[in-house]
């Protein structure tokens, strides 16, 4: 894939579970190279989303292109050219991690030009050292690791995370990210994540999409949703032993003119940018608000 190339390309996308309409309408795009995290409280769709594209699940209507291809008709080759991370490998725990990595790729080799050795991709992920080791002795972290490194073997021009840090302790998250950081780098390849995980999605995307109500509601990087949603900054300090909170547009004059009229008499300055948190939370909100006033109860972020 080249840098620039559409590897995804959704257009009023729907999906109804019965009489339910859970996707109403999305349209997405993701190009090479790029890290996309679709956000959206429990229920969104998420999930129906990524297994549509991955071809799991047949759409009710809508235009879908993966690779160029519709995942309704796709291929073995198609197939192979995308990293889907499940998580089964629990079911292998007496095979030794190199051994499944092996065996996964295997089966590339007639779709697949350019294969990547086991042994690259178990330093991409961190594994090199548990390369002998049998799965059933991975800590949760480690696991994890090996699910995205079967994701990994077929070298694919786009991989699916969906909610791929669940349940992490902090250290094995902060690991998490920085494998996704230089997966990002490596040969054009996509990646569509899906988190609850604001800071996740902040840290690791380079586009943002918050899916609520059926439809993307929102898109952009984390600090351009942040500064559209709200251009106001808050201000807080303490003057003569008061505290202030402002909400202003421009802080950096406002503190300037702070700092001019009141000299070191301000104290415990804080400057707060709005954050992609607020930004939603206020999204979900605004949702859930016409969702009540459609009289849908389900709903929980
Ligand atoms: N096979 C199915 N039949 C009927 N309803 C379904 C089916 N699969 C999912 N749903 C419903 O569709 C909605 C969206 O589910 P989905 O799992 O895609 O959401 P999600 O955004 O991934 O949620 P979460 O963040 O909780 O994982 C939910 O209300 C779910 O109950």
């Amino acid at each position: 894939m080249k840098s620039g190339d559409r590897v995804v390309d959704v257009r009023g996308l729907r999906m109804r579970y019965g009489s339910r309409d859970v996707l109403d309408g999305v349209d997405l795009a993701v190009d090479a190279g790029e890290v996309v995290a679709l956000l959206g409280p429990n229920g969104a769709g998420k999930t129906t989303t990524i297994e549509i594209l991955e071809g799991f699940r047949t759409r009710s209507a809508g235009e879908v292109r993966v690779l160029g291809v519709d995942p309704d008709h796709g291929d073995e080759t198609w197939r192979a050219a995308l990293g889907v991370v499940l998580q089964s490998w629990r079911d292998h725990g007496r095979w030794r991690v190199r051994q499944l990595l092996d065996y996964q790729r295997s089966f590339y080799p007639p779709y697949r030009d350019r294969l990547p050795g086991t042994d690259e991709v178990l330093g991409l992920v961190g594994l090199t050292g548990q390369a002998d080791a049998r799965i059933a002795t991975l800590s949760g972290g480690q696991r994890r690791r090996l699910d995205v490194a079967v994701g990994l073997v077929g070298l694919p021009d786009l991989l699916f995370l969906d909610e791929p840090t669940a349940g992490f302790d902090p250290a094995a998250r902060q690991e998490f990210h920085d494998l996704v950081t230089r997966l990002s780098g490596v040969d054009g390849m996509a990646v569509l994540l899906t988190t609850h995980d604001l800071a996740e999605a902040e840290r690791l995307a380079d586009r943002i999409l918050v899916l609520a109500g059926g439809r993307i509601t929102a898109e952009g990087t984390a600090a351009g949703l942040a500064a559209e949603a709200s251009a106001q900054t808050e201000v807080r300090y303490l003057l003569d032993g008061t505290s202030h909170v402002v909400s202003v547009a421009d802080a950096t004059e406002y503190v300037h003119r702070l700092f001019l009229d009141h000299g070191l008499a301000v104290r415990d300055l804080e400057v707060r940018r709005p954050r992609l948190e607020d930004v939603y939370l206020d999204l979900v909100r605004r949702w859930e608000g016409g969702a009540a006033a459609r009289g849908e109860s389900e709903v929980g972020v």
